[in-house]
């Protein structure tokens, strides 16, 4: 048998060879869990796989669910360690930890890209972010998108939005091209690609392989999974892995596949397209008289072709030349690993940056936030316009008042439960592949979305409630009343927020958030008497954001203020011990810390529980 050449195509010069990869009996195991127990017995999908991904095209390709995505995440590193029961992965002989994934490109198979932004500015998010500000001046980072742009033929969209579900934007070849873009702007030597063409027309897919290939002349060894690609494609590959039911059916140079096949009987069509008729001899659509004999051998749901490439030359040469790189070119030691290329301020301000022209550039959200803010004020101060300081009215007033405000500043805030659920794939993808910290992203959506787009609308919302409703007059009065309002508001901002980190399905997310309001309400101490009913709960209520700005609320509109009973004047304090509420300074201030105490608490557990977010593919 002729032996399979493992370079690549003859005349094809490289500028710069990429590093080998290499990776030696892999497998991988996956088991169903429930509630954090594991259930079912543990299923392989990658079974006893080794071999060589060499400088230049390497295709991953196989019927669906074959494995090859698992494949390509296991030596990418995205794929959870704790599945791999045996094997190793190297890079030029160095032992490669599941850091590799920041230290190399991955693109992912669905973009994730800011869609209010441009392409230019996507490439230079990536290009700030992940490239060290002491080697690279903003000058240095311009040169480098500008470069990747003429490279990746992205001249004609440059400053063309990416597009979100209000705007359109680039093509799906455009997109692709610039998540592409987004990891070269490290220049990495490695490239992994998730199915790059799925979702493309084929002169698409085409011109995007075309330019990976491109990529593996200049030093980038580019590896990809594919579904069934047309034959321009297929010519462009240099080495092919094909896998059936986890398992390596073909591993060697694109170009031997064809030939391998027909020592073992398959021949292919004068007209057929290679690529499909691998994929015929996989899915056992194509039949050899060679391997139906050979079937009969072996034991039943054995796989043949893959016992078969396991006995093959061109397997016994990948293990031999495994064997040499272990002994003689075993490095100690890992390959580069990730950390973070900037500092931790830096990337809070490119990041704030991005979310806040995000937010400017798709204002939809704010102006809703405002426009009700300002509704609900006007319709507040016109249903309880100018209240009397006579009683009974007085007082029965002031209470709805209030209920109905503090009700509005807490069930106004279900939408901030979409705050971490709407972009959970853009901040793992980004935080996975080094882009920024976790706080960082955090704090981001704190500042500068969070506080401008709760605080500006409630403190006009304040404004407008308190002077129609003709509330205690001073200014004094009337900061602490819009200061009660901000932190019921952040108080039940935080709750959605814990709910928004914990929870990937808004559905889900927006029961979880409302069950608590709505216990908070009942507890909080005005719908129910808690000293004779339902007692045995009443401790619901320390945890109320309900009970803290009414309590709040309360005081500030009594303390100091008279009202009128059939010509007598009764102070507000009589009223507010009447009630058995503490009308002194610290009555009112333990309100604000018990609401800030709550707020700090949930958002520290919302970031705990973004921290804990699976990143792992
Ligand atoms: N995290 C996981 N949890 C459960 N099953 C998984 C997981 N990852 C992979 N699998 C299973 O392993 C098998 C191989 O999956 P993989 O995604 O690698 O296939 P594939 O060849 O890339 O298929 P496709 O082309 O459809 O993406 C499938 O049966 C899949 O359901």
């Amino acid at each position: 048998m002729k032996m399979a050449n493992n370079s690549v195509s003859p005349g094809e010069n490289f500028q710069q060879e990429g590093p080998t990869l290499t990776f030696s009996q892999l497998n991988y195991v996956i088991q169903e869990t429930r509630c954090c127990r594991k259930i079912g017995p543990e299923k392989h999908i990658l079974k006893n796989v080794s071999g060589i991904m060499r400088p230049g095209v390497n295709a991953i390709m196989g019927a669906t669910g074959s494995g090859k995505t698992s494949l390509l995440d296991v030596i990418a590193g995205r794929k959870n360690p704790a599945g791999l029961r045996q094997g190793r992965v190297m890079v030029n002989g160095k032992v490669v930890t599941s850091k590799l994934g920041i230290s190399s490109g991955y693109v992912v198979q669905d973009d994730v890209l800011m869609g209010t932004f441009s392409v230019r500015e996507n490439l230079l998010f990536s290009a700030n972010l992940r490239l060290n500000p002491s080697l690279y001046s903003n000058m240095d980072k311009q040169a480098k998108v500008n470069e990747i742009i003429k490279e990746l033929g992205l001249e004609d969209c440059a400053n063309t939005k990416i597009g979100t579900e209000f705007l359109r934007g680039v093509s799906g070849g455009e997109r692709k091209r610039c998540s592409i873009g987004m990891e070269l702007v490290t220049s990495p030597s490695l490239l992994f690609l998730d199915e790059p063409t799925t979702g493309l027309d084929s002169n698409t897919a085409n011109s995007i392989i075309s330019q990976l290939h491109n990529l593996s002349r200049k030093g980038t060894t580019v590896i990809f999974s594919i579904h069934q690609p047309r034959y321009s494609i297929f010519k462009l590959f240099d080495q092919l892995t094909l896998m059936h039911k986890g398992e390596m059916v073909y591993s060697g140079p694109a170009n031997y596949a064809l030939e391998y096949f027909a020592n073992l009987g398959y021949h292919i069509d004068q007209f057929n397209n290679p690529a499909d008729f691998l994929m015929d001899i996989t899915n056992g659509q194509v039949t050899s008289s060679v391997m139906e004999f050979e079937k009969q051998h072996y034991a039943d749901g054995q796989n043949t072709l893959a016992t078969r490439y396991q006995q093959s030359h061109i397997y016994q040469h990948v293990l031999q030349e495994l064997d040499q790189m272990n002994q003689s070119n075993f490095v100690k030691g890992q390959a580069k690993s990730g950390g973070y290329a900037t500092s931790f301020f830096y990337q809070l301000h490119v990041v704030c940056r991005r979310t806040i022209l995000n937010m400017l550039r798709n204002p939809q959200t704010s102006y809703a936030q405002m426009s009700v803010n300002i509704v609900f004020g006007i319709l507040s101060g016109l249903i309880y316009y100018q209240i009397p300081l006579t009683l009974p009215e007085a007082i029965q007033n002031r209470t709805g008042a209030f209920f109905f405000l503090i009700m509005n500043m807490v069930f106004a805030n279900l939408s901030a439960v979409e705050i971490f659920i709407n972009e959970r794939a853009i901040f793992i993808h980004e935080n996975s592949s080094g882009y920024y910290r976790t706080s960082v992203y955090f704090l981001s959506k704190i500042f500068a979305d969070l506080l401008p787009n709760r605080l500006i609308p409630i403190t006009a919302f304040s404004a407008i409630a308190y002077y129609m409703m003709g509330l205690n007059p001073g200014i004094k009065y009337f900061a602490c009343f819009a200061l009660t309002m901000v932190l019921t508001s952040l108080a039940a901002v935080s709750v959605a927020f814990l709910v928004s980190a914990s929870v990937s399905l808004f559905a889900i997310a927006n029961l979880f958030v409302a069950l608590p309001f709505v216990f908070m309400m009942v507890f909080g101490g005005f719908l129910v008497d808690l000293n004779s009913m339902l007692s045995w709960l009443s401790w619901i209520k320390w945890f109320s954001i309900f009970k803290y700005g009414l309590d709040a609320a309360f005081i500030n509109e009594f303390e100091g203020q008279n009202f009128i009973s059939n010509g007598s004047v009764i102070p507000g304090v009589v009223f507010l011990e009447r009630q058995g509420l503490d009308s002194s300074a610290w009555g009112f201030w333990q309100n604000q810390v018990a609401l800030l105490g709550i707020i700090t608490v949930c958002m520290f557990l919302s970031y705990v529980q973004l921290r804990r977010i699976n990143r792992w593919k």
